[in-house]
């Protein structure tokens, strides 16, 4: 039997996710190599503090402080630290010593994936990332290599494991935001800072990502309309599940008309109302779910969890052995296919509808002047709902009103809203969200 060649591996990071592919790296060495074709050594684990405490117990010999000289003698380099810097140079370093990388850091491809896919080319190594997007769930490839063949129209996905666990615990449990955001943290599925996960952020990076593979054409943070959760109340997750709908975090691109006859993009994340039988909506805790619609394939949902560290190393092993396979194979590395030229589309270009909780005045007439107002700015109203509240001790009566729009357009609905407030018998304008599937 011939003998296995040994290819050294770099492991940047022993967080979450590191000491979790560390651990599968030496416990399935055995099972990994026949599937390989090589032997894939530890080298070395590069950390910012040897002392820490970590979650699997590796040898201590393996940890550095020294990325830099770690990265220089490795075949293939594993990016776990997460964080723009250090990161995109130990990455850079690691590519021009002719090493391949896996990386799951999103932030990073988001902000500066071009350079970096551009450097991995003229290299001839692979740059792989499918742990960046939806965490244990095979996205990136199938949309890469299996719908190679086809034309994607639409990228709907919960690809954020926190946010989805924070509104999935605010709505089943009432748990306070606060409480379901420290839980989330406890079970390493937030970021380093969670302000990434709870503003969007760390969703509008993975739905660039997404947005760049479907469409061919590279999109970044800059063309991602993003609003997170922080704004969604207790309130909103009573009033939406009152009505029979859940509010999800979405990130959604999608093709659509420029209004001139030409196509565009449409690239957003924010909060949104799912009806409660769309497949989304049963996505729980944690998990991710990506529906793609593509002209011949029709529609295809992944489904997973999208976020811990077990999970996550799935991923990464997963890019790290197809890496291997081709340096043993000695093939070429991947071909870019981000090199179309659709635009992307700012977000009153979009069509979307509108769930809008207003505070109005009790008395007569009330409702025909809303009506008489969203036909003025051509929305049109798909359900519109009146709850009378009453004060037990003051005895004052104060009316809700709950609508949801038919689809129309950004800059229509973003008009009504704010011709809405002006309104005399309109007292506040208590929640504004977007629906989708209704
Ligand atoms: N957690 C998850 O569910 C998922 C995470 N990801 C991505 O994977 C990456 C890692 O995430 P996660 O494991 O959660 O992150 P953690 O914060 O848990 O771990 C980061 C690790 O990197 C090390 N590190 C950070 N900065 C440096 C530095 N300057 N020099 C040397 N080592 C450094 C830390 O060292 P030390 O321990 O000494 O502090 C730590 O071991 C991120 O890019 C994240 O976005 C992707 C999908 C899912
Ligand atoms: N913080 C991220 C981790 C995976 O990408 C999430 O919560 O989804």
């Amino acid at each position: 039997m011939t003998e296995l060649r040994t290819l050294k591996v770099a492991l940047l990071g022993c967080g979450n996710v590191g000491a979790q592919v560390a651990r599968i790296l030496i416990d399935d060495a055995g099972t990994l190599a026949p599937r390989t074709g090589a032997r894939l050594e530890l080298a070395g684990i590069a950390v910012r503090n040897l002392d820490a405490e970590r979650e699997v117990d590796l040898p201590r010999e393996l940890f550095t402080t020294d990325a830099e000289t770690l990265v220089k003698d490795a075949d293939l380099v594993i990016e776990l630290m997460g964080g723009i810097e250090p990161a995109r140079s130990l990455i850079l370093s690691a590519i021009q010593n002719g090493a391949s990388v896996v990386t799951g850091n999103k932030a990073l491809l988001a902000a500066d994936g071009p350079a970096l896919y551009e450097e991995a080319d003229k290299a001839g190594v692979e740059l792989s990332y499918e742990a960046a997007v939806a965490g244990a769930i095979p996205i990136l490839r199938p949309i890469r290599d299996s719908l190679s063949g086809d034309r994607i129209t639409r990228v709907l996905g919960i690809v954020n494991g926190t946010t989805n666990f924070i509104l999935d615990q605010m709505d089943s449990t009432g748990a306070q935001f606060a409480d379901a955001l420290a839980e989330a943290q406890r079970l390493g599925y937030a970021e380093a800072d969670p302000t990434a996960d709870v503003e969007g952020h760390d969703a509008a990076a993975k739905a660039a990502i997404l947005a760049s593979l479907s469409f061919h054409t590279r999109f970044d943070l800059e063309h991602v309309y993003c609003e997170g959760i922080t704004r969604v109340s207790a309130a909103d997750i009573a009033a939406a599940k009152e009505a029979g709908f859940v509010i999800k975090l979405l990130a959604i691109a999608e093709k659509i008309g420029n209004g001139d006859g030409s196509e565009g993009v449409s690239v957003r994340v924010h909060p949104t109302l799912l009806p409660r039988e769309h497949p989304l909506a049963a996505v729980r805790g944690a998990f991710n779910a990506v529906f793609v619609e593509a002209e011949n394939a029709g529609e295809l949902m992944f489904y997973g969890q999208g976020a811990g560290g077990t999970p996550t190393a799935s991923a990464v092993l997963g890019d790290l052995v197809s890496a291997a396979r081709r340096i043993v194979l000695g093939g070429p590395g991947r071909i870019e296919s981000t090199t179309g030229h659709v635009p992307a589309l700012p977000i009153d270009a979009a069509t979307t509808s509108y769930y809008i909780g207003l505070d109005v005045a009790d008395q007569p007439g009330v409702l025909a002047k809303i009506a008489q107002l969203f036909a003025e700015h051509g929305v049109s109203i798909e359900i519109m709902r009146q709850t009378i509240h009453r004060d037990a001790d003051s005895n004052v009566e104060s009316a809700e009103l709950r609508i949801v729009t038919h689809r129309a357009s950004e800059a229509a609905l973003a008009a009504t809203v704010e011709a809405v407030k002006g309104l005399d018998v309109i007292n506040s304008v208590t929640s504004v969200l977007r629906v989708e599937g209704a």
